[in-house]
Formats: C-alpha cells, structure tokens, sequence
C-alpha cells in the first residue's frame, strides 16, 4: 500500500525528485503538433482532433441559448441551492480582492497613478475527461465576472460526445458565462489562443485540466495569457495525536481519487498516527467508488512521513510547497507563522480540503508541483491589467531635467536626453 517514509529518505526519494516525468516530452510533442494544425486549418483541423481524441464530434460547438435553459429542469432543486451557496460563499470572498484605480497627487505640479481595467475577453477550461467539475465553472468565472471581464467562453469537452452535463451549464448561468462550447483538451485550448471559424480568440486562458491541456496552455502562453501551468492535485497534512486517523485517511484519499498521479502526504511526529492512518487507508478505499484511480495513486506516488517533531514537519511541507496545507493540529491558528509556501492552508479539525473545494469562499484553483514557492492561487487580480499613469507641469519637468538628462547621457542614449531638454525655456 501507501509508502512510510523517514524524514531524510522522503527529502531524498520525494523532494529532489523532478515531479515531471519521461511522459512529458511526448505530451508536448503531442500538443505542439494539434496547435499548430488548428492555428492553420481552423475549424477542419479541430473536428479532426476532437474526433481522434474524444471519439465524436458534437453537432454543434455551442451550446445553444435553449440547451442551457432546458438544463435547469434537468438538475435536481437541491443541487441547484447547493451551488447558488456555494457561488454566494464564492463571490463575497473574491469581491474583498477588488481594488480601485489609484491616482496620487504627488504635489501640485505631479500627478501619477495606476489604472485597473479588466481584460475583456477571457477562456475558462473546465475538465471533463474523467469527472465532472462544476465547481470548477464556479471557482474560475465567478472571480472573472466580478473583475469585470466582458465575455466569459467556457470550454470543456462533451460528454457522450454529444452533450455537456446539465450541472455544467446551470453553474455556468450562475456564475455568468457568456458561452459555452463543447471542446475539450488541447484543441480547445488552441482554438481559443488562435480562433477558428466557429471559436473567437480570447487574451487569456484560465482553469486546470490533465497533462495535455497544461501543455497546450504553456505553448500557447505569449501569444495569450494563461493564469499557471497546473500539474496533478496534492494534499500535504501536518498532524499530531489530536487528529483523528479516520479524518486524516479520508483527507488523502479525497484527493489521491482525483487523478492516479495526485499526491497526498501526511507529516507526523506520531507513529501511531501513520499505522492507524495506513489500516484506515486500506479499508476507505475498499469501498470508494474510484478505487482504482485512488489505489494507484496513493501507492505510487502518496507518503506517511515520520518526522522528528512538528517543527520538522513544517520545514518538509515548506520544502514540498503543496497545493493545499491541512494543520490537523490543536490550536492551529497558532502555527501560521511556520508556513512559508502552500497554495491554500485549511485549519484545524473540521475542516477539511473538500471545503475549500466546493463551498467556502477561496479558490481551488491553486500553484501545484512546488510552483506555491513563487505564485499564487487563482484570484480577481488575474483578471486585472494595471496601466500606470503620469502627468507633470513644465516647473516639475524642468525641476528634474538636470537628473534625468544624466542618466541618459550615462546610457549613451542622447536622443532621451533632448527630449527633456527640447522642452526646457532657454534663458
Ligand atoms: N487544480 C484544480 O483546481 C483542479 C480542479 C479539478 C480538476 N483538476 C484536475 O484536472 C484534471 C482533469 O483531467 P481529465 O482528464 O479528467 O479532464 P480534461 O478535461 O483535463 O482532459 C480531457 C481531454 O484530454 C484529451 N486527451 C485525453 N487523452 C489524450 C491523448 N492521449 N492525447 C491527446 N489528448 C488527450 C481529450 O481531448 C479529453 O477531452 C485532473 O488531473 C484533475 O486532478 C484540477
Ligand atoms: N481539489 C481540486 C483542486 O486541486 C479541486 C476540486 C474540484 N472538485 C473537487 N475538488
Ligand atoms: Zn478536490
């Protein structure tokens, strides 16, 4: 089953292990090769990947205006209320990420400042292969809308080749998506970045997806915006003897049933917390109906790492940078000073990853593969361009000639020189 570790053979089995694997060059390849086909052939060239990758080609692209209403009769009341809360709990966290224009009067002669503006057209990819992820339309068009973004083009591929869920489009009408279409993978991704006769270009691309969109969306990059790379879920846990084991295997295996290579660790200074965990482990995913997906991944690439002490703990999981952070601790407020680099940290008992998930309020599209070191989850900010603004008088101008006259001498450029001292009175 899943892999105990001390703490030195986890740095060195797990942490200095590249998280990408031989498969990548070929997924790549892959990628390349159906964008640039797409980006030249346009719609012929995405019926033909569509139908090698996902079997059939839908009638239609879009999703029609009466497919989206008749939805709403085919999605159960109390699954509807469920996402209209969750969508609430959403959007009131995401709206105390709004910030104004900024402008600053520096004195009577100078004022400069920043200009937010939403980008206007946006992608957002919703995976569909395996699961269904309506809470994924939530968590990336909610914070899009609220920024202000004009047209929302959601993506994700047909199920049956046919039709996309119901739930999909309801979530999408809650969260106000413009359209709909029905493409998934890297075609998807490449009719957004480059437009086909039925697909408009939009200027970024956001949303998760399995290892073929994540390299379509770093080959586009450049020619669009994309919000991050993401790579398979991870689930880091910090624990004592106060966690419970029940909760803790029932926490690794919410997100090892994800995806065969999403990881799930847990650091503990307690030995009878890792055996307690191990047996639990066995006997919930007996019983998960995506057993397989979870087996696979826990034993491949999961870990119970017995460490030293809590202190000890903290500095893997600063090491690991994980997607999410649980502190399964007694008083864990207390231990948020320890935390360096996590996408998204859940405390205490009760509450569990799968909160933040669907339902509380902060993003779960989150930095993955140690990428938490330098970025961050999924917010209104990126959907925010920043242009900054100056204005200066003639007296502010020839008050800081004589400075900016040297620097550019300095670097040679005479030319920026003059343009500072053709304005300046002669006396
Ligand atoms: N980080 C998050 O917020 C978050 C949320 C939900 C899901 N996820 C992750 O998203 C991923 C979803 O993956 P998925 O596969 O279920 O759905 P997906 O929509 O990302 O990918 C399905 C598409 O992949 C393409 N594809 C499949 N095999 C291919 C091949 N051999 N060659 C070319 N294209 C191929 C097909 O076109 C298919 O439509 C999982 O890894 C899951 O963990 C992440
Ligand atoms: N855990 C995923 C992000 O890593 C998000 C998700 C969606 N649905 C369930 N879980
Ligand atoms: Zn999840």
């Amino acid at each position: 089953m899943i892999s105990i570790y001390q703490s030195e053979a986890f740095q060195q089995e797990v942490l200095t292990k590249k998280t990408q694997n031989e498969q990548d060059e070929e997924v790549f390849q892959v990628a390349k090769n159906v964008i640039a086909d797409i980006r030249t052939n346009g719609d012929q060239a995405l019926k033909k990947y569509v139908k090698k990758f996902d079997q059939h080609v839908p009638t239609e692209w879009k999703v029609t205006d009466q497919e989206r209403k008749d939805a709403w009769n085919q999605v159960e009341a109390r699954t509807i209320l469920a996402l209209k809360n969750a969508a609430k709990n959403i959007k009131a966290f995401h709206e105390k990420q709004l910030q104004s224009s900024r402008f600053m009067q520096v004195d009577e002669d100078i004022v400069s400042g920043q200009l937010y503006r939403a980008i206007e057209k946006v992608g957002i990819y919703v995976p569909g292969g395996t699961a269904c992820y309506p809470s994924s339309v939530l968590m990336n068009a909610i914070p899009a809308v609220l920024a202000g973004v004009e047209e929302v083009i959601m993506v994700t591929p047909a199920r049956n080749g046919e039709n996309i869920a119901p739930i999909l489009s309801v979530a999408a009408d809650i969260a106000g998506v413009t359209t709909i279409y029905k493409i998934g993978g890297i075609q998807a991704i490449a009719a957004l970045a480059y437009g086909t006769e039925t697909v408009p270009t939009v200027d970024k691309i956001v949303g998760p997806g399995n290892a073929y969109v994540a390299a379509a969306k770093a080959l586009v990059f450049g020619d669009v915006g994309i919000d991050m790379v993401a790579g398979p879920s991870e689930v880091a846990i910090i624990a004592d003897d106060s966690a419970d084991p029940i909760h803790v295997a029932a926490d690794l295996i919410a997100q090892a049933e994800h995806d065969t290579n999403a990881r799930s660790f847990l650091f503990t200074p307690s030995a009878e917390l890792i055996e307690a965990t191990k047996k639990e482990l066995e006997q919930q995913t007996a019983v998960l109906p995506r057993e397989d997906i979870a087996r696979v991944s826990l034993e491949e690439k999961g870990g119970l790492v017995l460490v030293s002490d809590l202190d000890e703990a903290f500095v893997l999981s600063n090491q690991l940078a994980p997607e999410h952070l649980e502190i399964q601790l007694n008083n864990p407020l207390d231990y948020l000073g320890k935390i360096k680099h996590a996408g998204s940290v859940f405390l205490g008992h009760y509450t569990p990853e799968s909160l933040g998930d669907y339902y509380a309020g902060p993003n779960h599209v989150l930095p993955t593969s140690g990428t938490a070191r330098f970025s961050s989850g999924l917010s209104v900010d990126d959907f925010i361009k920043k242009t900054t603004f100056l204005y200066y008088s003639e007296k502010a101008l020839t008050d800081a000639a004589e400075d900016i006259v040297t620097i550019a001498n300095e670097e040679y450029l005479v030319g920026h020189a003059r343009a500072v001292e053709k304005r300046l009175k002669k006396n």
